[in-house]
């Protein structure tokens, strides 16, 4: 930053302070927690120069940043007029996040036009620990769009940016706590006591150490953690375990068409996976002994056998086609996954057979697919399904985190080292990206795996780039 540009920062610290947006005394925080410094920027939008000048500044961080985004989202209320501002003068597209859904019309959170996979840069007005930042990135993201920077004008350096950046999002202040009470301090605003006071509760309470200690059922349980909760369905929890133990969140999706080769995937990277995902169709000789020599391998290597058989029917027909048929499915397959498309009927009839055998069902809630519909409003409503259904659904197909509740699994196909796609409209995320910015649980990989010249050597590679992407998540960076 120039020492002009920091000259009128402090300028506009003072303006701020002038038009009561900077209060000293006793205040309560969205948190509940009492705080002795209160910024609040609403009153800004009622004097122009000083809205303009903020959104000068905000928008010069952007510059100076280099940050590339697609479209801009102010948190609201009050980062709304200010992100409308930057748009404007800038040309820069924007989207609207509701705060509620309309109960008629389009029922849209995000308002605006917009394409799955476009970057939107979030805007905001200050941030104590980031939580509504996030609020605002997750509803963003169940659209299908990316959220990996933030600009705020006010950091009260309370832990947001720690927070967001365990969550994958970059958040660029423009003005610091500190600096402001420097500021203030120099001009003679506030005396020396007031400044102490108020670092000294800033440096007391950091609300992201506080909710990690505090909150332990927070966003930074772990897989361990998650594996003992009561309300956890009991394969959940074994997967749970098998994947701290193995130190494995990859699911390798088996994709060949002979049992032979696929016995022999399973027994050579089965150290290297929690799960092994099969297409029963596709193979050319299945067999009742091949699925028994399947389940012997599970066993020998202690993963879960997930079929992504996507049942799609009425309960009566999917209630059939799972225990029944050529393939006896629930005979052999721990977990099986469902759309939510015919209702919850399908939820039923799936658990008829497979409740009393101990399986699961993963809902598909959203798809790796260019153009898949799965998404918004539907995803919402098969997160409520599997919430209704919790005794026989135990997570989620998914691109990315959907629902906080932490006993449900998120899965996420689409994977490769590199992001990209196929010629047929399949889309690649990168582990880390699946696991440390989507906030997904387990990252499933095909052709990633198959296609390498060393498929063991590759499954290595995926296995420790999704657990250090974990280890990341969870703020352990290998300290
Ligand atoms: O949304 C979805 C749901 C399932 N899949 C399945 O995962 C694998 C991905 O294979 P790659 O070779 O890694 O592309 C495949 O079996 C799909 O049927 C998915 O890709 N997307």
């Amino acid at each position: 930053m120039t020492t002009m540009e920091s000259a009128s920062i402090d300028t506009l610290i003072l303006k701020l302070h002038d038009v009561n947006a900077v209060k000293f005394g006793e205040y309560r925080l969205k948190s509940g927690l009492m705080t002795p410094i209160y910024i609040d920027l609403r009153v800004v939008v009622s004097y122009p120069a000083i809205m303009n000048q903020v959104s000068n500044f905000i928008y010069q961080r952007v510059l100076e940043k280099g940050l590339q985004f697609d479209l801009v989202c102010g948190v609201p209320y009050t980062a709304l007029p200010l992100a409308t501002i930057i748009c404007s003068t800038h040309g820069l597209p924007m989207l609207i996040r509701r705060k509620e859904a309309k109960d008629y019309g389009t029922k849209r959170m995000v308002e605006g036009s917009f394409h799955e996979g476009d970057t939107c840069l979030i805007i905001e007005d200050t941030v104590t620990s980031g939580s509504s930042i996030m609020e605002t990135a997750e509803v963003l993201c169940k659209e299908g769009l990316k959220v990996t920077d933030a600009i705020v004008l006010m950091d009260r350096e309370q832990g947001g940016v720690e927070m967001l950046a365990s969550q994958g999002i970059v958040l660029h202040p423009v003005i610091s706590m500190s600096k402001l009470l420097n500021v203030l301090l120099a001009a003679g605003r506030i005396d020396t006591q007031t400044a102490q006071s108020v670092r000294k509760f800033i440096l007391a309470n950091n609300t992201f150490r506080y909710v990690c200690i505090a909150f332990p059922h927070n966003l930074q349980l772990s897989y361990a953690d998650r594996a003992e909760l009561p309300n956890v369905h009991p394969l959940a929890s074994k997967l749970l375990k098998i994947m701290e133990e193995k130190q494995s969140n990859l699911c390798v999706s088996a994709d060949v068409t002979s049992s032979e080769e696929l016995l022999q995937l399973a027994d050579s990277l089965g150290p290297k996976i929690c799960m092994l995902k099969t297409h029963i169709d596709i193979l050319k000789d299945c067999t009742v002994a091949f699925t028994q020599k399947l389940q012997a391998l599970a066993e020998k290597h202690n993963f879960l056998i997930f079929e992504d058989r996507k049942f799609a029917d009425i309960g009566n027909t999917v209630k059939n086609q799972y225990e029944g048929g050529l393939y006896q499915i629930s005979s052999w397959s721990h977990i099986v996954n469902a759309h939510a498309v015919p209702g919850p009927g399908v939820v039923k009839g799936l658990s008829a057979v497979g409740k009393p055998l101990g399986r699961g069902c993963l809902l598909i809630a959203q798809m790796s697919s260019q153009g898949s519909l799965a998404t918004g409003e539907y995803t919402n409503a098969v997160v409520k399904m599997a919430e209704e259904h919790s005794d026989f659904v135990l997570g989620f197909i998914c691109g990315s985190k959907i629902t906080k509740r932490p006993e449900f699994i998120h899965m996420t196909p689409g994977v490769q080292m590199q992001t990209g796609g196929d010629a047929l409209g399949q889309q690649y995320a990168t582990p880390e990206e699946v696991i440390c910015s989507k906030g997904s649980d387990v990252i499933i990989v095909g052709r990633g795996v198959l296609e390498a010249a060393d498929r063991l050597k590759a499954a290595e590679t995926y296995r420790k780039s999704g657990w250090d992407a974990y280890e990341k998540r969870m703020g352990h960076n290998g300290q």
